[in-house]
């Protein structure tokens, strides 16, 4: 369970993270979305005991990460590449880290099989490509069998059949009762991947809800062909939608299909086409981050 509580980053006069809220819960994957610069890294890393809050809290099941006895047996992080000596092979990388953490060494060789680099083992890191670079840290962070895992850009150097192995991994980690964190720019890398979802705009969540509920959220838009294409926009926009077109057909978003069909019938113009655009993920996430926030904080920044 992770629960972020009031949690605020200030460096200098920039508030990186401003008042964030929100819990990732056991036996869910939660996706946490920003652009770049949104925030995402100073709040994982606060998360982590990384970095000092300037106020609030973060909690990882219930305790702050420097209360944790075993923290390696509570939460595993996937931070950043490069955590490996370039010169150590995979398992020798492993086992030194099995040992700092106290992790049991018997998990290491079922763990290079899990992230596919049994056959890797005994390669130098600095040989590794960044997709197996991230298939390590990903080991790394499952070896004291932690229940929290804590992913940040984890899909960044995967190529498609990396990204489907760590969505399988993810998902079995959640189905087996364990809280999944995973942070990206990009919500359609994660749409398959993740149950609920917290998006962040410069330092503050704007939006946090299962996916299923963002999809909802979103107004469709409609795709729609007549004969008579300039009544067609006057009559639309008189009924109060936002219309445009692509060339080809009118976008028509404020409208239901059927009161679109009703309002094109009442003006007497034959339809040809009328086709309801599911709404593309990219969209109505940058739609939520290039929002204005939703309250303006107006106490100096200390
Ligand atoms: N140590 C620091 N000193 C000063 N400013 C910082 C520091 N760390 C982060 N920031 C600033 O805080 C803001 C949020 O940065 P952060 O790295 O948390 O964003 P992010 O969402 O993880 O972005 P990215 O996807 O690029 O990693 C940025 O404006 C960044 O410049």
């Amino acid at each position: 369970m992770i629960e972020v509580i009031g949690l605020t980053k200030s460096y200098g006069r920039v508030r990186a993270v401003d008042d964030v809220t929100f819990s990732a819960v056991p036996g869910r994957v939660t996706g946490f979305l920003g652009l770049n610069g949104s925030g995402k890294t100073t709040t994982l890393r606060m998360l982590l005991g990384l970095t000092r809050p300037t106020s609030g809290v973060a909690l990882i099941n219930k305790a702050p990460y420097r209360e944790l006895r075993h923290p390696a047996r509570q939460v595993g992080a996937v931070l950043e590449q490069g955590i490996s000596h370039p010169g150590q092979s995979g398992r020798t990388h492993l086992t030194t880290q099995a040992l700092l953490t106290g992790a049991d060494r018997a998990r290491i060789d079922p763990l290079l099989a899990q992230v596919g680099l049994d056959d890797a083992a005994e390669q130098r890191c600095g040989d590794y490509s960044l997709g197996m670079r991230q298939r390590l840290a990903v080991a790394t962070a499952l070896l004291g069998d932690p229940s929290v895992l804590i992913l940040d850009e984890p899909a960044n150097g995967l190529d498609p059949e990396g990204i489907a192995w760590l969505r399988e991994l993810l998902r079995e980690h959640a189905r087996n009762g364990g809280t999944v964190l995973i942070s990206s720019h990009l919500l359609a890398e994660l749409a398959q991947l993740i149950d609920d979802v917290v998006i962040i705009a410069d330092g503050t969540v704007r939006y946090a809800a299962p996916l299923e509920e963002l999809y909802g959220s979103a107004s469709s838009r409609l795709r729609i062909r007549g004969r008579d294409p300039q009544l067609l926009w006057r009559v639309f926009e008189e009924a109060g939608a936002q219309v445009d077109t692509d060339g080809h057909a009118l976008e028509v978003t404020g409208l239901t299909a059927e009161d679109a069909g009703d309002i094109a019938f009442d003006a007497q113009v034959p339809i040809y086409e009328l086709a309801t655009d599911a709404p593309n993920l990219e969209q109505i996430f940058l739609g939520l981050v290039s929002a204005p926030a939703p309250a303006v904080t107006e106490e100096p920044v200390r």
